[in-house]
């Protein structure tokens, strides 16, 4: 059993200038075995949430439960639930083997021998046995944080709670080791709640994503559900590399087709589109993502004439940046492009590919239709952790 639950979670800091709320109201389920990946912003509550979840903070209100048993007031050390945390924080005097047998002997009264084989079987099982005599100091930072993995793996806990883990890596070991970390999690089948700011960690790793802003769960859900169906316009636009386009329309509903209009383009809405905004103001904002975007005839319905500032060649895609109405926009077209800047270029918004959001709330009213066959791997943006090992 794994069952984590945060229920109506808020934190408030007195700090001199006032109140501030690091965790509002938050309530999220965690299953057993699940991997949730807490994502957002610098400064949107992740640490604490964490943090409370480990006992190393207090919350001002709220619960934390563990398997059916409200653990908020036990100590860090009661609760089964191993942290691993960003600067990995080993015990610089202690080697390897000290560091992992460490905790055990702290939080079990397991026999010595017991101790002793489990470490190395966990060593073992991360590719660390040959720096069971080493001290931290004596380590690279990829080595140091699989001993700060073992040290938390080798208690068994119900829950990992892991801070940030892989930040200090350099850009390829960070990757290499999400791999590593994913398929390890999946053997070991412990609950994981695993806080980043990475939101390519976010969707490659997680079963979930739960997604703060301002201490306030944006929206949960798995990484596809995240960047195809987002609940508003703080998902649509956090989710997704390069982000997703977003233009401030009008409806104008007068006579004929109702249409939105921006600068630049009017873009005439079919009746589905058109069934789902109805009755909610004349103002919205229109989404589209890079990589949905498609180019155009002159007479196609709903053509938008851009001209092209920049391209980006990245091998299989290129960014081209585009100019509509005098800002910057960005699609991404497949192949090896090089177009001279100031060249015109037509291009359109597929009807089913478009997302709307109620201008003031942010609300999603409609979001584009869910592609069959999807998986995160062919989204632009999130190379695949199995890619990257096979390259
Ligand atoms: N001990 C504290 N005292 C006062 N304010 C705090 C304290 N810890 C966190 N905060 C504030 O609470 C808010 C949430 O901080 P938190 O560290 O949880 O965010 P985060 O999402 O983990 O950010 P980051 O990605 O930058 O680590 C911030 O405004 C932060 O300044």
């Amino acid at each position: 059993m794994g069952e984590l639950e945060i229920k109506n979670l808020t934190k408030v800091f007195n700090d001199d200038g006032g109140d501030i709320v690091a965790v509002d109201d938050l309530d999220i389920g965690i299953e057993d075995g699940e991997l949730i990946v807490l994502v957002g912003p610098s400064g949107c509550g992740k640490s604490t949430t964490l943090r409370c979840v480990a006992g190393l903070e207090s919350p001002t209100s709220g619960e934390i439960v563990l398997d059916g048993t409200a653990v908020t007031d036990q100590k860090p050390k009661e609760r089964d639930m191993a942290m691993v945390f960003q600067s990995y924080a080993l015990y610089p005097h202690m080697t390897t083997r000290e560091n992992m047998e460490f905790g055990l002997k702290m939080a079990t009264d397991l026999p010595k021998d017991e101790i002793r084989s489990r470490v190395e079987e966990t060593a073992e099982m991360l590719g660390i046995s040959d720096l069971l005599g080493k001290k931290p100091g004596d380590l690279s930072g990829g080595q140091q944080q699989r001993v700060a993995l073992g040290r938390a793996i080798v208690r068994e806990p119900e829950v990992f709670l892991m801070d940030e883990p892989l930040s200090n890596l350099d850009a390829k070991l960070r990757t290499q080791m999400r791999t590593e970390l994913q398929a390890l999690q999946q053997d070991l089948g412990v609950t994981t709640l695993y806080v980043t700011h990475d939101q390519t960690e976010a969707m490659t790793m997680s079963d979930r994503i739960a997604i703060l802003n301002n201490g306030e769960l944006q929206q949960i859900g798995t990484p596809l559900e995240c960047y195809h169906e987002p609940k508003n316009e703080f998902v649509a636009g956090f989710i997704g590399s390069p982000s997703m386009n977003f233009f401030d329309v009008e409806l104008d509903a007068a006579d004929g087709t109702p249409a939105f209009v921006h600068e630049g383009f009017t873009y005439e809405l079919d009746e589905d589109v058109y069934a789902d905004i109805e009755g909610r103001g004349d103002r919205f904002t229109l989404g589209i993502r890079p990589e949905d975007i498609e180019l155009a005839e002159a007479d196609d319905r709903n053509s938008i004439s851009t001209s092209v500032e920049v391209t980006e060649p990245l091998g299989e895609v290129t960014y081209v940046y585009l100019d509509i109405g005098g800002q910057q926009y960005t699609t991404t077209l497949e192949g090896d492009l090089v177009i001279d800047p100031g060249r015109p270029l037509r291009i359109q918004f597929p009807q089913d590919r478009i997302h709307v959001f109620d201008e003031q709330t942010g609300e999603a009213l409609r979001n584009r239709s869910r592609p069959a066959d999807d998986d995160v791997d062919s989204l632009p943006g999130f190379q695949s952790a199995n890619d990257v090992e096979a390259e």
